[in-house]
């Protein structure tokens, strides 16, 4: 079996702030420094979603493109897209809103759908800013 692996980007802009109720606003700033910012901040999120398989032999698709955007936008971007992470999301309710966080939340909403189309996710990658992102390989070692 020929494993290949293929990937799609979608974006969104999200406020948001580390912060933990419990700790003093000294405290808050001494870990999180400027992003616990009590009036928050934004980043412009790259999410890039990895499916992995064998290309199915008459389409030549591990998953066609087009149903892995869907099932990213609906389930994923259409609820983080313009939001506050800390106020706004359902998923991310007494989470710290965090890049690892968001990324292991983001795995379990889509992975039974990737699934169901006919494909296994393999990773999902979370660019923060230009110079942070994390990579999360369903708890699993990469690869
Ligand atoms: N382990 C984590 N550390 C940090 C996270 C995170 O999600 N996980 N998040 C932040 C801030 O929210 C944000 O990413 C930092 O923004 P900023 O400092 O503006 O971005 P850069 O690191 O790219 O900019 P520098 O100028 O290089 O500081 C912090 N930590």
């Amino acid at each position: 079996m020929e494993t290949v692996y293929i990937t799609r980007r979608e974006h969104f802009n999200a406020a948001h702030k580390l912060w933990r109720e419990e700790w003093s606003d000294e405290k808050n700033e001494e870990v999180f420094g400027k992003c616990s910012n009590k009036n928050w901040h934004g980043h412009n999120f790259e999410l890039f979603v990895t499916v992995k398989g064998a290309p199915n032999p008459e389409t030549g698709f591990v998953i066609n493109l087009k149903d892995l955007s869907v099932i990213i936008k609906e389930l994923v971007i259409e609820q983080l897209d313009h939001k506050n992470l800390n106020l706004d999301v359902p998923f991310l309710k007494g989470k710290l809103a965090s890049t690892e966080n968001l990324a292991i939340e983001i795995w379990k909403i889509i992975n039974d759908p990737i699934q169901q189309a006919g494909g296994q996710l393999c990773k999902i990658k979370l660019v923060e800013t230009e110079n942070n992102y994390v990579e999360y390989f369903g708890g699993k070692e990469p690869y």
